[in-house]
């Protein structure tokens, strides 16, 4: 398996510029070969500079935004216009701007009745009109080694026959939570860790160093052609 990349660039703001003209130089790419590119979505406050990167970029690429199928691989179980939902974030950051039409957003408080029905609801959708392989997955590193929402020590990290879980008791607000597992995030072309900041230095370090996966979910997931670390100079200061 080739090892995992890492991208050290000075500061958020570059590093948001760097991952947004990569995605869009590997979405045109994809497309130019006749494929339609799945790419999964991450919440937080990196993925929103990359985001917004991605819509400022845009207009001056080939990428044909109504032809990407969007997933997210976390979702915070809440109301649709809550601050706090990834899906709202993402819309409002680029996923409007740019003309995305192929959205599959988590249900929300609003049309599950459960945080369990959205996952189930979620896992359907995935089944239907996933693919077989994910071309991007971007996940955000919590402080603690958190991706998704797969957090130490919960018993979600273990789960092996489903690719969404539900979670009620995320260490880190809101507490419901739907997420995909890591055979669901495993099955993925490619895996680019999005990530900057002091606080984080120290599970960067954890998760390249090969922690375990129940104390550091970031050591667990790897894409099966490539895993890039996008990281600043603060998030890489303890590699
Ligand atoms: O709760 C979450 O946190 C992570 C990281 O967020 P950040 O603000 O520390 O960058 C994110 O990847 C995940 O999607 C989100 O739900």
């Amino acid at each position: 398996m080739r090892a995992a990349e890492r991208d050290v660039l000075p500061d958020a703001e570059r590093l948001a510029a760097a991952v947004a003209t990569a995605l869009l130089e590997h979405l045109g790419a994809l497309q130019a070969d006749g494929r339609t590119p799945h790419v999964v979505l991450t919440g937080g406050t990196v993925a929103d500079l990359v985001h917004r990167e991605v819509a400022r970029l845009a207009p001056d690429s080939s990428v044909d935004f109504a032809d990407v199928v969007f997933w997210f691989g976390d979702e915070r179980f809440v109301a649709p216009d809550s601050e706090d939902r990834n899906e709202r974030q993402a819309r409002q950051a680029f996923l409007d701007a740019v003309g995305a039409t192929q959205v599959h957003a988590v249900p929300s408080s609003a049309t599950a009745s459960s945080v369990e029905e959205a996952a189930e609801v979620y896992a359907a959708t995935l089944r239907e009109h996933g693919p077989d392989e994910i071309d991007v997955v971007m996940l955000g590193v919590g402080p603690d080694g958190h991706v998704a929402s797969l957090f130490p020590d919960h018993p979600q990290l273990f789960e092996v026959g489903v690719d969404v879980v539900a979670v009620r008791d995320s260490p880190k607000p809101p507490p419901e939570r739907v997420s995909l597992t890591f055979p669901a995030l495993q099955r993925s072309t490619e895996v680019w860790f999005l990530v900057s900041g002091e606080g984080k230095a120290d599970a960067v370090a954890r998760a390249l160093a090969g922690d375990e996966v129940r104390a550091t979910p970031a050591a667990g997931v790897r894409g099966r052609r490539r895993t890039r670390w996008w990281l600043d100079r603060a998030a890489a200061s303890r590699l």
